[in-house]
């Protein structure tokens, strides 16, 4: 094969990181030509209603999936927070790129942080996750929904429909908007999403030679993190109707996994974290979901 051809949505964020996926392997494998192949799925397309209600994260994926299965592209890139954490059958992660910032970002043209918001603050968010870390740091704050890439949010706070907008900084820096972080709300106090800041690269599990082209941009360290993120987020029955942040550092032969399942509505939070050597990051994942669970996590995931 001479021709590798990635499909990708059509986002700019998707089709930067899906380029730099396409320059790693022009570099990892000269002569190889890669190609781009942009698609528009219904996770894009449907910007009025929340991903929860027209089915989660896997809306994002199934357009791809369904060109590979067609054989108009042979692999597709994605960010790894929005892959289900059990993929389809007949696909597999043939590579995790190294991760970049994990962290979100507070995002706003009048104020530092989330200390500084007035009372009664417009804050813009869709997800879940960041909703319920809201709530329970700032309780009196007006949680606003907010859809669409990141260029459409950017443009909405500057409207002047949010007093401030979170963010993750992975993607505004990918994009260039690094100027735009006023504060980087990070672990142990606000957590990300299970592997936020990774980029992977899916493949059919029947094409060995595509895999092992993919593999050669495979970090081990970050996979071994996000594998323990999403063991976690997979054991709490995770899907992005649920709350769920997570965390994994590693420390040499140590893994510190972080994690926290939230209520949106009142912004009741459990939180827990273990540590465990890094040959075994699904168990550790485990550890620290059944640790939530016996705090009561389910009584929030089951509202
Ligand atoms: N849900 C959209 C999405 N998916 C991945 C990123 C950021 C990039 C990354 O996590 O690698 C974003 C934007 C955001 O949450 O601000």
């Amino acid at each position: 094969m001479t021709t590798l051809r990635i499909a990708t949505r059509k986002s700019p964020l998707a089709l930067w990181q899906t380029e730099h996926v396409a320059e790693r392997l022009r570099v990892a494998h000269p002569g190889l030509t890669v190609e781009l192949v942009p698609l528009s799925t219904r996770g894009d397309e449907i910007l009025d209603r929340s991903l929860a209600a027209i089915g989660g994260k896997g809306l994002f994926l199934k357009e791809l999936e369904l060109a590979m299965q067609r054989g108009e592209a042979d692999c597709a890139v994605h960010s790894l927070k929005d892959v289900p954490m059990t993929l389809e059958p007949g696909f597999a992660l043939a590579a995790i790129l190294p991760r970049a910032d994990h962290a979100d970002a507070f995002v706003s043209n009048h104020f530092d942080g989330l200390d500084a918001l007035p009372q009664d603050a417009r804050v813009g968010t869709s997800s879940l996750r960041r909703q319920a870390q809201l709530r329970a740091l700032r309780p009196d704050l007006q949680l606003r929904d907010l859809r669409g890439n990141v260029n459409t949010r950017l443009a909405k706070l500057d409207g002047g429909d949010y007093d401030a907008i979170v963010l993750a900084c992975a993607g505004l820096q990918r994009l260039g908007f690094d100027a735009r972080i006023r504060a980087r709300l990070d672990a142990p106090g606000w957590l990300p999403a299970p592997a936020q800041g990774a980029i992977a690269i899916e493949t059919r599990d029947d094409d060995p030679r595509i895999a092992a082209l993919c593999a050669a941009l495979d970090d081990a360290a970050t996979r071994t993190c996000v594998a323990a993120e999403r063991a976690m987020n997979r054991a709490l029955d995770g899907s992005c109707h649920v709350p769920v942040a997570g965390l994994a550092t590693l420390q040499g032969e140590c893994l510190l996994l972080q994690g926290l399942v939230g209520a949106t509505a009142d912004g009741r939070c459990v939180r827990a974290q273990a540590e465990g050597p890094a040959q075994a990051p699904e168990a550790l994942g485990i550890e620290v979901a059944q640790a939530l669970l016996a705090q009561g996590a389910r009584a929030l995931i089951d509202g």
